[in-house]
């Protein structure tokens, strides 16, 4: 280290001329040589090893092993060749991913930052052409400029490179990475589209009460031409290439094509990190995402009903994102594949919270956005799976994804310290609002928009469960945040009452056909994710949300098993078992009908809303479940009755 001389704990001050005149004292140094000296020699440290500035700035940076070693104890850890054509192959395999369909050829591409050329050792142009016996003049212009790629970088990368070139940017007085998603600050679900073909048409959900819209694979490449051309048009381009999917098995590779640090650094975060090994492994993806959010798509394209668009094409394994920065669409456009890709295995996808006890007892926590899956299972007694995207297989549950996504807004210390001590250096926070100079973030500011969010690797929850896997669930919790106030806090499900809630609409259908071919699954429900309800939850419920801390302890009572010993009271109209007493709660609000002061208009809004579960459901009536037409009957019957 190069500072002031600090030998003995003394600082020296070089003496000046004026030495005496305002009266302070000589100082003496104890290293002079000579009795005599006038001059203070700063000589305690070795001068350093450079000649220049840039000299000293080559210093700074010691080369990091590759990101792809090579396998093997005969190998040594550096080997220029091998490392040269590792780096190659990924360029190719990079190069045809953005390749243009049309032109039949990949974009020059070359690693390393642009703007770093001079101090990074790595940034050897190794660019190819795939087409080697092809006229040597270039079709475009496009094809003779070289698109620089930024290929899994670390955070401590990503954030100089969101702070030096994406306006927005800073870092949180927690060390958390704050960024600015643009005009969207939340999931376009309108503006979604799958490509319907000869494969899809069948085996996709469509129509009336689908999630899923279409759209025809010849605009599905118009967009993506488009997006394409629009990142290859750029100096550089982030490529994550990175993991789904807790279970080895059943593990998908996917890659991140994008356009800035802050969603390489979300994907980063919500992905699975590969280990050096595995990367070197990693060669193909099954699944490519082209992320071109900050150009829009064009509203002369057919099915573009706006300037936004998210397309999956899950025959070409790819989706395209235009016009929205939402970091959410990637996360869940992924999701959306699991969805497809699980169930045909025999796999179920589950939108829900995972955790773990003690005693291996696993829980489940479904809901639909906002609900409190991330909340509820990043719980400091136990073992935290996941927070939002499982499977559930024959083997047990594992995570889809390696990080976690918690809303944040009146996020506090002290109702969610594990959550709050997770926003630190790596996390990204999105749409916050901070203090220009402490950098303080302030979470009870909505300026931006009231879904503030951070995107945290799971390990930074100190009891994550690495890997995140477990055995079959104990508990299965149904989560909803009730805006007509007429549902107890906690009720006991039967089996029937369970599967009529889940496919009303806790996250999922769950439909299977006779040849084993599961639906995809609707992400919103119709019924509590109607337009109705969000617009008017005022004209209903006099109540409030249940407190979190009576929720923690209601979600306490399930794990250890002393909710079940209760004794049980049945609801109107939805025949649900509510509990009479749980330690810690007020045994009052168990029972909605005693938080409403007007019996009455407590009846009409119960009755409104399971007059809404039985027109939500209607939709589900013509479905077969399996070869059992009873169950279906069954599942009916454990909805409200009146
Ligand atoms: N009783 C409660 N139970 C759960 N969460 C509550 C409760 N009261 C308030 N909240 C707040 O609701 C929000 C739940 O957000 P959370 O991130 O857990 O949702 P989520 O189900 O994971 O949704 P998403 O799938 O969109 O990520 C948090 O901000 C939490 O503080
Ligand atoms: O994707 C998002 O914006 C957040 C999320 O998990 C959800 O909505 O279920
Ligand atoms: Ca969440
Ligand atoms: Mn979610």
């Amino acid at each position: 280290m190069a500072s002031q001389g600090t030998e003995n704990g003394e600082f020296s001050f070089p003496k000046t001329p004026t030495k005496g005149r305002n009266g302070l004292p000589k100082i003496q140094t104890r290293g002079g040589k000579k009795e005599d000296d006038q001059i203070c020699h700063d000589d305690s440290v070795p001068p350093v090893k450079a000649q220049t500035i840039d000299e000293l700035h080559s210093l700074q940076k010691k080369r990091s092993v590759p990101n792809t070693p090579i396998k093997g104890e005969t190998q040594p850890a550096f080997n220029a060749i091998s490392e040269e054509g590792r780096q190659k192959q990924q360029l190719e395999s990079i190069s045809a991913s953005l390749a243009s369909l049309t032109r039949e050829t990949g974009p020059k591409v070359v690693r390393g930052d642009p703007d770093r050329k001079t101090e990074t050792p790595r940034a050897q142009v190794t660019h190819q052409h795939r087409h080697v016996h092809a006229p040597t003049l270039s079709t475009s212009d496009s094809a003779l400029k070289f698109t620089h790629i930024l290929y899994n970088l670390s955070p401590a990368e990503l954030y100089e490179q969101a702070i030096k070139y994406e306006k927005g940017s800073f870092i949180t007085s927690s060390g958390a990475l704050a960024t600015l998603s643009g005009a969207k600050t939340g999931r376009s679900p309108r503006d979604k589209r799958v490509v319907r073909d000869e494969t899809t048409e069948d085996e996709l959900w469509w129509g009336k009460g689908s999630p899923n819209i279409e759209m025809d694979e010849h605009t599905f490449l118009v967009n993506r031409e488009r997006a394409v051309d629009y990142l290859c048009s750029l100096d550089k381009v982030y490529v994550n290439d990175q993991f789904l999917n807790w279970d080895p098995v059943h593990r998908i590779k996917v890659r991140i094509v994008s356009a800035r640090a802050y969603h390489s650094l979300f994907m980063h975060n919500m992905c699975i990190r590969p280990t050096a090994e595995e990367l070197e492994e990693f060669g193909t993806p099954d699944f490519t995402i082209y992320n071109a959010g900050m150009f829009p798509c064009n509203r002369y394209t057919h099915y573009m009903t706006s300037s936004t668009s998210i397309d999956l094409n899950l025959g070409r394994r790819e989706m395209v994102i235009l016009g929205t920065q939402y970091a959410g669409e990637m996360k869940k456009g992924l999701f959306g594949v699991m969805h497809y890709l699980m169930p045909k295995r025999q796999i179920l996808s589950l939108h829900s919270g995972c955790n773990m006890g003690k005693a291996g007892d696993v829980a489940l926590f479904f809901g639909l956005s906002g609900t409190g899956k991330t909340t509820l299972s990043t719980d400091h007694n136990r073992y935290l799976i996941g927070d939002d995207e499982h499977c559930w297989s024959e083997n047990g549950v594992s995570n889809i994804e390696g990080g976690c996504y918690a809303k944040c807004i009146d996020l506090s210390k002290e109702k969610e310290p594990d959550i709050f001590n997770a926003i630190k250096f790596g996390t990204v926070m999105e749409n916050v609002v901070f203090d220009e100079h402490t950098r303080e973030v302030d979470y009870s500011d909505k300026s931006v928009t009231e879904n503030t969010r951070a995107a945290y690797p799971i390990e930074y929850i100190p009891n994550a469960k690495i890997p995140c896997v477990g055995p079959h669930p104990k508990n299965v919790i149904l989560l909803a945040c009730d805006a007509f106030g007429v549902l107890p806090p906690v009720s006991k499900l039967n089996l029937a009452q369970t599967m009529y809630h889940f496919i009303s609409g806790y996250t999922a259908l769950v439909a299977g056909t006779e040849d084993g071919i599961k639906e995809p699954q609707a992400t919103f429900s119709a019924c509590f994710g109607a337009a109705f309800i969000m617009l008017h939850p005022t004209n209903y419920g006099s109540g409030k949300r249940i407190k979190l801390a009576y929720t923690r302890k209601i979600i306490d009572a399930i794990h250890s098993g002393s909710l079940l010993e209760a004794e049980y009271t049945k609801t109107e109209i939805f025949g649900l078992e509510i509990p009479t007493a749980i330690e810690g709660v007020p045994s009052e609000i168990l029972d909605p009908a005693n938080t409403w002061p007007d019996k009455k208009a407590h009846l009409d809004a119960l009755t409104k809303l399971g007059g809404l579960f039985k027109k939500n459901f209607e939709v589900f009536l013509d479905y077969k479940i399996g070869t059992d037409n009873n169950l279906a009957g069954e599942i009916l019957a454990a909805g409200p009755n009146f």
